[in-house]
């Protein structure tokens, strides 16, 4: 793999298609396990998520239910501060079990506003299915029950992760260049 241009900026390969495949299969055979017999319900959260809950299903083997939420906060590299819920749930979450499926957790900020406003509605169980974790960068806590990688702490894209709207299609994922 190669380093990359993505708009002003240059990112070096940091994890590769199939490193990433490998861990998803890993992940959906514990969640196999862990939900046989009680139909669990995905909730990818969009954009970001949207490339990890394709893969990630695709190796579900058991019956579950999959929707999508769009919420945003990073503009460029940069945090908002503001999570904003551009399209919200259309399917009822109580007593269902729920797991949350993210690309990043970094400041931990969306998830941690959110997963309240999930449990206010009751479900049979809340879990998170995380692709990545930048834990020096977390300051909001989050409760991360099935995560992929542990990355440090460095802008990334591919894999879903955009950088101002370009890299989202990358196959792999790539590290911002010191
Ligand atoms: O832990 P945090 O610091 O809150 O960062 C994580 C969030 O940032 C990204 O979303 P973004 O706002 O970039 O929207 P996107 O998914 O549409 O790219 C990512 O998809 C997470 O939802
Ligand atoms: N693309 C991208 N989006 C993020 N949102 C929060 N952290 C990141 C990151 O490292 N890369």
């Amino acid at each position: 793999m190669q380093e990359i241009k993505v708009h002003d900026k240059l990112f070096v390969p940091w994890l590769t298609e199939q490193t990433i495949t490998d861990r998803v299969k890993d992940i959906a055979a514990d969640i196999n396990n862990a939900y046989a017999g009680k139909k669990p319900l995905f909730i990818g959260i969009l954009n970001g998520a949207f490339m990890f809950a394709s893969d990630l299903l695709k190796h579900i083997t058991i019956e579950a239910e999959i929707s999508f939420i769009k919420l945003a906060s990073y503009k460029g590299m940069k945090s908002s501060g503001q999570v904003v819920t551009a399209i919200g749930l259309d399917v009822d979450i109580t007593d269902r079990h729920v797991i949350i499926v993210e690309d990043i957790i970094d400041t931990g900020k969306t998830l941690h506003q959110f997963l309240p406003q999930l449990h206010n509605q009751r479900p049979a169980s809340l879990k998170t299915a995380v692709l990545l974790h930048k834990p020096e960068a977390t300051i909001h806590p989050v409760d991360i029950d099935y995560c992929c990688f542990s990355i440090p702490n460095k802008f990334v894209v591919g894999y879903g992760l955009d950088y101002n709207g370009l890299g989202r299609n990358l196959p792999a994922i790539y590290q911002l260049k010191d």
